[in-house]
């Protein structure tokens, strides 16, 4: 993919987020908690949540047949096309992403993907953090690690924000302006039996810039019961995870709650 590309894909985002706030109440989520799908920001699980400093849209991008262009947005006029595109690209660049994690570990290249089911989503959000008077106090995302099996994430180009942590530090990740960075979800971790890890990351705000970010996330067909490779389960490494299935609709009730997830999946000894 071509820098110049990766910049019109930030350029269409950051054109939406421009818009007066009647513009892009036009794409808005619906009420109800438990559709995600528009421009907004939390969805409200309880009245003790803390809020993420950050708009959003969330679009489900594939399977083509599940597009709700309602809740696209409908300016800058070429924001469909370049979000298409841009799918498409990804689509194919995990296709041999997910081979590759398959034959390191020795499996078939397929076997992940086989996993993944006939019809895998692929789910947009771009995240706007606006300037925060009081970035100390309050967390642009707070710590997660993605529901996803891998995750695109195009960063901003000149400003910071996402933290990795590791050994219960928090670490700055850089920005590489012409650099996607990809991150490995829970759904990897679960099918992996627990040899991919998925990161817990956050993203802290700054008191005098925004910041735009575009992630991407693949995720298996909703339909499709996704656990633990076979070959990855033996005696020295016993099953860890159970069977999930439409992980994503849980996903959201566990984060907005402080949370781990894949805690639903995980079997305790
Ligand atoms: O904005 C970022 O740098 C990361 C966003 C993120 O972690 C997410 O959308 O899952
Ligand atoms: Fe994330």
């Amino acid at each position: 993919m071509k820098s110049s590309f990766l910049d019109k894909v930030r350029e269409v985002s950051k054109q939406f987020f421009q818009l007066p706030k009647e513009e892009k109440q036009k794409c808005a989520r619906e009420r109800e908690p438990n559709n995600i799908e528009g421009y907004g920001n939390d969805v409200i699980y309880s009245k003790n949540q803390r809020l993420d400093w950050t708009d959003r849209v969330y679009l489900k991008v594939l399977p083509e047949d599940e597009r709700k262009f309602n809740f696209w947005p409908q300016t800058p006029n070429d924001f469909r096309s370049t979000v298409l595109q841009y799918t498409e690209s990804l689509r194919l660049l995990s296709e041999v992403i997910l081979k590759a994690m398959a034959k390191s570990l020795n499996l078939e290249e397929d076997c992940f993907l086989n996993e993944c089911g006939e019809r895998s989503n692929m789910i947009v959000r771009v995240n706007y953090y606006p300037p925060c008077p009081m970035p100390d106090h309050v967390l642009g995302v707070k710590p997660h690690a993605d529901g996803s099996t891998i995750t695109f994430l195009l960063q901003d180009k000149e400003v910071e924000g996402l933290q990795v942590l590791k050994d219960d530090q928090w670490f700055k990740v850089p920005i590489i302006p012409d650099a996607l960075l990809i991150n490995v979800g829970d759904q990897i971790e679960i099918m992996s039996n627990g040899i991919f890890r998925s990161p817990v990351h956050r993203v802290v705000i700054n008191k005098a810039k925004e910041r735009l970010t575009v992630a991407m996330f693949c995720v298996p067909d909703s339909e499709k019961e996704i656990k633990p490779v076979d070959k990855l389960v033996n005696e020295s490494r016993p099953v860890l995870y159970r069977p999930v299935k439409n992980y994503v609709e849980i996903y959201f009730q566990y984060y907005q709650q402080g949370k781990r997830p894949i805690e639903a999946s995980k079997i305790t000894f």
